[in-house]
């Protein structure tokens, strides 16, 4: 439980045809169970960063661990099923299935992920039970779960895909804008909700967002520019 959540070495980042590095990050760790707050301009690399640390794209240069499992080592099938396993990603625009149910995109990542359904196993808890449990944690009334995504509110969208991230226990949870869409009184309401969550379950959280209100509610606030050395300065 003392591994780091997520362990960068010698990061290099370059876009190909770039004249210049996009991230050059020699080391960032977030702690397991921490919760950073991640901040910088526009176009300074949040995004790009949280899709290295996702495995979504390869670094140029450099280590990215995740749970002390090195994500460069890994071919790209099992960096996939390794980021269905440990990582929950909520995303700016929620990326759920608009034609399945809220249940159904709650319930997406067990379906790819034996882990998840090991971990909610052990804790003696059905996948459908989560479900419930999770939407109550993070105030979705049960009757909007067989409703379709795309019939849900933003603010309800941004819940079930919080709830998605979080079904079976990843041990690291990370969050790319998810409160912009949202008044500041209920994007610190659902900053709490998700926070409680993590904490209950261990789940580190890696949440990147422009708005400085929501900082102080975080072990750390984190500026990319003050770890990237190319940070903003890909040109
Ligand atoms: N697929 C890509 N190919 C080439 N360059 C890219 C690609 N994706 C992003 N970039 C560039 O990488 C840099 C960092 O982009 P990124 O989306 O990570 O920034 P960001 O800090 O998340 O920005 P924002 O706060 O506006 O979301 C930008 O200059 C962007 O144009």
């Amino acid at each position: 439980m003392s591994e780091a959540a997520v362990a960068v070495r010698d990061l290099r980042l370059r876009w190909p045809g770039a004249g210049a590095d996009c991230l050059a990050i020699d080391r960032f760790e977030l702690g397991a169970g921490e919760r950073v707050f991640l901040q910088g301009p526009s176009g300074s690399g949040k995004s790009t960063l949280l899709a290295l640390i996702g495995g979504v794209l390869a670094p140029t240069a450099g280590c990215i661990s995740v749970a002390g499992q090195a994500l460069g080592t890994l071919s790209s099938s099992a960096r996939d099923r390794f980021r269905a396993d440990h990582i929950g990603f909520i995303f700016q625009l929620f990326n759920l299935l608009p034609y399945l149910s809220a249940r159904d995109n709650i319930l997406l990542p067990c379906r790819f992920s034996a882990a998840r359904r090991e971990r909610l196993q052990r804790a003696g808890r059905t996948p459908d039970e989560e479900v419930l449990r999770l939407a109550a944690h993070l105030d979705l009334p049960p009757e909007l779960l067989a409703r379709r995504a795309s019939e849900l509110s933003v603010g309800q969208q941004q819940r079930v895909a919080a709830a998605r991230a979080l079904i079976g226990g990843p041990g690291l949870v990370v969050a790319d804008e998810p409160t912009s869409a949202l008044d500041a009184d209920r994007q610190a309401a659902f900053l709490d909700l998700l926070q409680g969550e993590c904490a209950a379950s261990g789940a580190a959280l890696l949440f990147v967002s422009h708005d400085p209100r929501l900082a102080a509610r975080f072990d750390r606030v984190l500026n990319l520019a003050d770890i990237s050395h190319a940070a903003g300065g890909a040109s």
